[in-house]
Parts: structure tokens; C-alpha cells; sequence
């Protein structure tokens, strides 16, 4: 039996929406056999993360070693990644064992508001993993960060796309969740033309854990072999549906519904 296998390498939301256990939920819903790197514990819930433990590095690149070595990789995420130590050791993991199915979720501020990401380590990441990436999934802080562009206009959203590429990226989806409008648009770019991808804007506050789900997904159907852009098509799907039946838990931002895709497939 070919079991289509994934890693995340990620932090844990001790809540339950976001980081590793957000993308293991995932994994197991779209039929892949999900693995896990940590790379840091937070204290964590619908309204506030109150604590940040990182691993130490080589605790981080022994997960990746373990699970490579035996186990096997077809995709890999990379979700919170707090510092550069940590960042340069996955950067050369992700090339010693030849990962060539990478998605960058460059995530760096909780929707509680929580730096996820150091600032010092804002350089590493472009200058570290990007490169690595078959897509990069920022949303539109992360991609302002990234760029230097503010992309509030469509124009440039794709200057922005054509900068993630130009850092070595080999595709990029620029989310659209923050935008405002009856949409929610996302920009894929692959180097060459821009595609797309658009669903109904569902108004809720239960989004904890958009940006971790989707990238979730994007891997998942990368390690079946999906090609990218369908892939991309899936995921965004996916995330629609987790987000379109919430699951209204905790008193601030709820997680999404990692099984909702169910219900949209009994009703076909
Ligand atoms: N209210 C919403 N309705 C429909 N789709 C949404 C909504 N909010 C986010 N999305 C989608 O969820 C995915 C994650 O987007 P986003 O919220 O921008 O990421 P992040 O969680 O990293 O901030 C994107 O595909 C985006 O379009
Ligand atoms: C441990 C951990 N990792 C990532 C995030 C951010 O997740 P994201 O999917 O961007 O969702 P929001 O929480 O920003 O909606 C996190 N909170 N914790």
C-alpha cells in the first residue's frame, strides 16, 4: 500500500486550532500520514497565547533526522519558526535529505496578536528557507514584511509575488484573508503567469489557524503527488469549508472545523 507521507515542521498551539496540531488534524483528514518537528511549545488559546518555549535546535533537526531517515518524507511544512538557530538548522536539513516538496508558511504574529517570530530572524527567513520553497504562503503582513511592499492594491500584490520569486521561491500564494470584500482572494504566481483563487468572504471571528490549515492542506496534497496548482485549488477548498462551518469553541478567535470538508462532500 503507497500512504502518502507528511512532516510539519512547526510550534504547538496548546489550543488546538493552529501550528503542529492544526496541520497533524489536517494531514489526517486529506488521507496523509502526518509527522511532526517541533520547534517550540506555546501556551495558547482562542484569545491570547500567555507563554513561548523553544526547543533547542538540535532537538528540532534530531525530529527531522528521525522521521526522514526511516519513516520518509514525500511533503514538508515549515509553520512558526521563532528564531534564526532554528531556522538555519531546518535550512540545512530540508537540503541534506533533499525535501524537494516544501511550503513555507512564513507565520510570524498569532490572530491574538502574539509575536511568532523574532524580529531578528525576519532577514534569515528570505535569506534561508525561501529559497527552499516550492511555495511560500504569506498572508498580507507577512508578504508586506517579506517585500517592503504595502499590497493593497492588485498591481501590487504582484510586485510582491514577482519579489518572493525573485528571493528564490519557486511559486508563491499571497493571501487574501485580510482584504476586505465580499471575496476572499488569494494570488498565485509560479514565476510565469498568475492565477486566482476565490471564495465567498464568510463573515465569522472564528479564523484561528486559516494560515497553518491551508498551508496543511496545500502539503498534504503535494505528498499525494497532486500537481501545485491543484494542490492549491484543494487546499483552498479545504480551508473554505473549515471555515464556513466554525465550531464557535473558546470566547475569542474559535478554531476553524478540520472535518468540515466532509460535510460538503456527503452533500456532494
Ligand atoms: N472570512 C473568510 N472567508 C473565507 N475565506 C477566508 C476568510 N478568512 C481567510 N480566508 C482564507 O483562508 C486562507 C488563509 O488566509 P489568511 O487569513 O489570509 O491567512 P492567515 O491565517 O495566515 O492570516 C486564505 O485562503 C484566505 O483567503
Ligand atoms: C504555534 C502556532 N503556530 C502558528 C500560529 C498562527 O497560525 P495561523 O494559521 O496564522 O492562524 P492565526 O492564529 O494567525 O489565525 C499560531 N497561532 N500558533
Amino acid at each position: 500500500m503507497n500512504i502518502a507521507k507528511a512532516l510539519t515542521i512547526a510550534g504547538s498551539d496548546s489550543g488546538g486550532g493552529a501550528g503542529i496540531q492544526a496541520d497533524l488534524k489536517t494531514f489526517q483528514e486529506l488521507g496523509v500520514f502526518g509527522m511532526s518537528a517541533l520547534t517550540a511549545v506555546t501556551a495558547q488559546n482562542t484569545k491570547e497565547v500567555t507563554g513561548i518555549y523553544e526547543l533547542p535546535p538540535e532537538a528540532v533537526a534530531k525530529q527531522i533526522d528521525a522521521v526522514v531517515t526511516d519513516i520518509g518524507v514525500d511533503a514538508a511544512k515549515t509553520g512558526m519558526i521563532s528564531s534564526v538557530p532554528i531556522m538555519e538548522i531546518i535550512a540545512a536539513k530540508v537540503k541534506e535529505h533533499r525535501i524537494h516538496h516544501l511550503v513555507i508558511d512564513p507565520v510570524m504574529i498569532s490572530k491574538s496578536g502574539a509575536a511568532l517570530l523574532k524580529e531578528e530572524a525576519r532577514h534569515a527567513l528570505k535569506r534561508l528557507l525561501i529559497p527552499l520553497a516550492e511555495v511560500v504562503t504569506p498572508n498580507l503582513p507577512e508578504t508586506e514584511v517579506l517585500t517592503g511592499i504595502t499590497p493593497d492594491t492588485e498591481e501590487k500584490r504582484k510586485e510582491a509575488a514577482r519579489r518572493i520569486v525573485e528571493m528564490g521561491a519557486r511559486s508563491v500564494v499571497i493571501k487574501g484573508g485580510h482584504l476586505r470584500g465580499e471575496k476572499a482572494v488569494d494570488l498565485f504566481f509560479d514565476g510565469k503567469s498568475f492565477e486566482h483563487l476565490t471564495a465567498p468572504r464568510i463573515e465569522t471571528r472564528h479564523t484561528h489557524g486559516t494560515g497553518c490549515t491551508f498551508s496543511a492542506a496545500l502539503t498534504a496534497e503535494l505528498a499525494k503527488g497532486r500537481p501545485l496548482f491543484d494542490a492549491v485549488r484543494k487546499a483552498k477548498e479545504y480551508i473554505t469549508a473549515a471555515i464556513r462551518h466554525p465550531l464557535e469553541l473558546g470566547g475569542g478567535h474559535g478554531p476553524v472545523n478540520h472535518w468540515a470538508h466532509r460535510r460538503e462532500e456527503a452533500k456532494g
